[in-house]
């Protein structure tokens, strides 16, 4: 029988633990947290099968999952490297950053496998109370595993499976650049938006609350929990001081604009970002219906997605939406193709994969 341990059972690692369940009812799910009412509840509701004290109680686990605040992920990386644990076991963790854990996870031992993972999705809630099965479907799930074959990748996505993600691989760097300025850099600056705009109704106390929904959508993630965030920006510092300054220069941009009525100016900092966030999709992710994407490297070169886009309308393969995703300008860009069903992602895939194209996707 497949036994999973699970390390903290908050929104993330009960959310992962009600998807496993909802795979296989069989597979074995035994979780720890500081919070005993978490584990209480978890149990209660059937979420997982047995409650322990700590991370000592992993040795006989096939997976183990650390969905704890990213620093505790690292103090638990360092412990289970000291513990005898079963050969084969996948470790894999939920932390919203990644080079630090990816560091501390070299001294894991080397019978066991450690590939990093972090689902693109979540809420300003916490606790198991908060956590559902389809809370990530078709977000996206960025795998980072160096070290890892691809069989023990494999082995976690099907544990997974029912999470629905869109996987995607990425280095250590790539990922704490990338979530850096689409996640921490917000979170940072709705907060600071909050505490300045309670600064400015300090005399006012019901300013606040006068506020509507552009006020209420930007600050929402401003309600997130301190002691995660704290454990966020304390391990992607650099990356994310360097985004803030890149930041500050935008705000000090518009200012100026602002001072000397450079009414050009004003409109395009509001024009250039409507088409960017127009661009942007939904805003909802979790329960949506199902999209067929497939992700391919493409390189940096003139013609290159219509040489993509040639080869799929040779072999009258429809496709549906088409859109680059760049990560970073030095590396080759990502494409993202969406079809309208599983027959034409498949055919795609194999024809894309016939013609040498790295198709980076996997379900
Ligand atoms: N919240 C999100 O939107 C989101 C999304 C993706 C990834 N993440 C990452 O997932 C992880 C968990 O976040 P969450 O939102 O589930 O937080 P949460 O607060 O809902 O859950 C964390 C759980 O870990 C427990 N815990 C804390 N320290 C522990 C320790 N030393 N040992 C055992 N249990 C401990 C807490 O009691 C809590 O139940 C974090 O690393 C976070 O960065 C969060
Ligand atoms: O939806 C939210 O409330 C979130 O903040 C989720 C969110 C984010 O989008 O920044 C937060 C942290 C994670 O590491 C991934 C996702």
């Amino acid at each position: 029988m497949t036994e999973v341990f699970i390390n903290g059972l908050g929104l993330i690692g009960s959310s992962l633990a009600r998807a496993i369940k909802q795979k296989d009812s069989q597979i074995k799910i035994v979780a720890a947290d500081l919070n005993q009412h978490a584990l209480e509840y978890a149990k209660k509701q059937k979420i997982i099968d047995e409650a322990v004290g700590s991370l000592r109680n992993a040795a006989t686990a096939d997976f183990i999952i650390l969905a704890t605040p990213v620093d505790q992920i690292i103090k638990s990386l360092h412990q289970l490297s000291k513990l005898s644990l079963k050969s084969g076991t996948i470790i894999t963790d939920v932390g919203s950053t990644k080079q630090q854990i990816v560091a501390a996870a070299k001294t894991l031992p080397t019978q066991v496998t450690f590939i990093s993972g972090h689902p693109m999705a979540g809420s300003h809630k916490t606790g198991v109370t908060a956590g559902r099965a389809n809370l990530f479907e078709n977000a996206f799930y960025f795998i980072v595993a160096p070290n890892a074959s691809q069989v023990a990748i494999v082995k976690l996505q099907n544990l997974l499976q029912q999470l629905h993600v869109k996987w995607l691989e990425l280095t250590p760097e790539q990922h704490d650049r990338l979530v850096g300025q689409i996640s921490h850099l917000p979170h940072i600056i709705a907060a600071a938006l909050v505490n300045q705009t309670q600064q400015a109704f300090i005399n006012s106390p019901l300013g606040m609350r006068m506020a509507a929904g552009g006020f209420k959508s930007i600050t929402r993630i401003a309600a997130a929990d301190p002691t995660m965030w704290s454990a966020i920006l304390q391990t992607n510092a650099t990356i994310i001081a360097d985004q803030l300054r890149a930041y500050q220069a935008e705000l000090t941009k518009i200012r100026q604009a602002i001072l000397v009525a450079d009414q050009k100016t004003i409109y395009n900092f509001f024009a250039s970002a409507k088409v960017s966030r127009d661009q942007l999709g939904p805003e909802k992710i979790g329960g949506l219906p199902g999209f067929y994407d497939l992700f391919i490297n493409i390189p940096d070169r003139v013609g290159s997605i219509a040489d993509v886009t040639r080869i799929l309308a040779v072999k009258k393969i429809n496709l549906v939406n088409l859109h680059i995703l760049e990560i970073r300008e030095e590396i080759d860009g990502i494409l993202q193709l969406t079809f309208m069903n599983e027959k034409s992602r498949a055919a795609a895939k194999k024809i894309l994969n016939e013609q040498h194209y790295q198709v980076i996707t996997r379900k």
